[in-house]
């Protein structure tokens, strides 16, 4: 009978394991003296040889995984030439005196379609994107594709990779930086709150060092975020109302990255514009948005629910279009004056700006539905509900007059119009159809 695998191991656990690995190393030892198994050998270590230059060489990801495991290779291999390749062609200007602009968050909602934009004008434009799983990453993948489509690379890594990033400015000399790459989302804060600090904080100081060290040093336009207002009453929001009420961790991380700007204009002398989004929705929106996860379940016959505050008040949001928003990220890219520093210092002071790009008419959230159901042709099931506690604000207004006046921001697309061209985005994408044709 042959023995068990307990009569056969020896009481010290360790001394076994080497036993067994070496009497294992013996068995191939012997089957490489029959001449047959010595070319199988020989050539498989041929075969697995070539696998990894083609991976190191030719894939994108191939290069991430170099990246995190070799130093030394890295410096050889690391991106390879075709990756090189398409970096810089992505980069390549089409207008005179176009921009050469470095997206992070390239895949995600306003990432795409400022990369979009940029691209259209002629300028020359890099993605970076971690394609993380917050929400379902296959819209992101087509997202790339898209921007793959108008000749925007997007290179997959993390804002968090300073190595990769020192290797993109040393590789392109960018002179703007589109910063949109977050952990975004109010409430999901509180399922996980490490992603928000991880993200939004000590991502955006690897970003900076980058970019203070980068030669030239680029000027930088970054999404800060309508919810510093917090608790903010004073209405509508202006950007000398005050901002040290943040009613939720995401809120408190984009008000520190505030700061944190500051602190990187004052030392370094980079040029850096803060915009406050103001609840952007729209085509190749975000699924974990309110008015996109309302459309899903609507559409699926699934109730939806609404958040109500004290006295059966509904929070009403400042809305703003996807187009509105790119423009005024355009805008602030044009009126971005250069950063000053060089060599870790800054040479005179820089340009330190916060703008509000909102829509300057909020809309109470049942609103927005009674638009979605019509639309959608569907009445919406809905579960009427106390607010919870896990950091939403009442209300967002926006006063814009500082962007206006700064770069002649001037949004055009209200709520019922915005939300029309997103319907018709949503049933095509998810190639969904409606018992009527889809008009007004
Ligand atoms: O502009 C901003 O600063 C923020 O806008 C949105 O945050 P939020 O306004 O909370 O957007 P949604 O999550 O889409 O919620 C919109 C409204 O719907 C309400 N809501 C949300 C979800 C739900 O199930 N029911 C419901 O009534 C919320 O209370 C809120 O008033 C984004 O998710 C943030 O990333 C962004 O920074």
């Amino acid at each position: 009978m042959a023995p068990s695998v307990q009569d056969s191991c020896p009481s010290t656990p360790g001394k076994g394991k080497i036993e067994r690995s070496s009497s294992h190393f013996g068995r191939v030892a012997n089957r490489w003296q029959s001449p047959g198994s010595a070319h199988f050998f020989f050539w498989s270590f041929v075969l697995v040889g070539f696998m990894f230059y083609a991976v190191v060489h030719i894939s994108p990801s191939g290069l991430h995984f170099m990246q995190h495991h070799s130093s030394t290779v890295r410096d050889l291999t690391w991106g390879g030439l075709l990756w090189e390749k398409q970096i810089e062609h992505s980069a390549h200007l089409k207008r005179e005196t176009g921009l050469v602009v470095l997206v992070t968050g390239a895949a995600g909602f306003v990432g795409t379609h400022v990369s979009l934009a940029l691209k259209r004008r002629g300028d020359g434009v890099v993605g970076i994107d971690n394609f993380n799983n917050y929400y379902d990453p296959s819209l992101k993948r087509s997202r790339q594709s898209l921007l793959e489509k108008q000749g925007v690379f997007v290179v997959e890594g993390d804002i968090n990779d300073a190595v990769l990033l020192e290797r993109l400015f040393s590789l392109i000399p960018f002179t703007h930086v589109v910063h949109l790459a977050a952990q975004a989302g109010v409430r999901y804060a509180m399922e996980n709150p490490g992603s928000y600090v991880h993200s939004n904080i000590a991502g955006l100081v690897t970003l900076f060092e980058a970019c203070k060290a980068a030669n030239p040093q680029p000027a930088i336009v970054w999404a800060s975020s309508s919810s510093v207002y917090g608790l903010n009453l004073k209405t509508p929001f202006s950007e000398t109302d005050r901002t040290d009420q943040p009613a939720s961790l995401y809120a408190a991380t984009k008000k520190a990255g505030e700061e944190i700007a500051h602190t990187y204009n004052h030392i370094y002398g980079l040029s850096i514009t803060g915009l406050r989004f103001f609840t952007v929705y729209g085509p190749w929106g975000r699924p974990d948005m309110a008015y996109f996860s309302f459309t899903k379940d609507i559409l699926r016959g699934k109730p939806i629910d609404l958040y109500q505050g004290p006295n059966g008040i509904y929070p009403a949001r400042d809305f703003t279009y996807i187009d509105d928003i790119v423009k005024g990220c355009l805008g602030s890219l044009d009126t971005a004056k250069k950063s000053t520093g060089s060599g870790g210092a800054k040479n005179g002071t820089a340009q330190l700006r916060v703008f509000n790009l909102g829509n300057t008419s909020p809309v109470p959230v049942p609103r927005l539905v009674n638009i979605l159901e019509k639309y959608l042709r569907v009445k919406a099931i809905k579960n009427i509900m106390r607010m919870p506690k896990n950091g939403d604000v009442p209300f967002t207004h926006a006063n814009i007059s500082h962007a206006r006046s700064e770069f002649g921001y001037n949004p055009t697309t209200d709520l019922s119009m915005g939300l029309k061209k997103f319907v018709k985005w949503y049933l095509t994408y998810y190639d969904t159809p409606l018992d009527r044709k889809f008009h007004d």
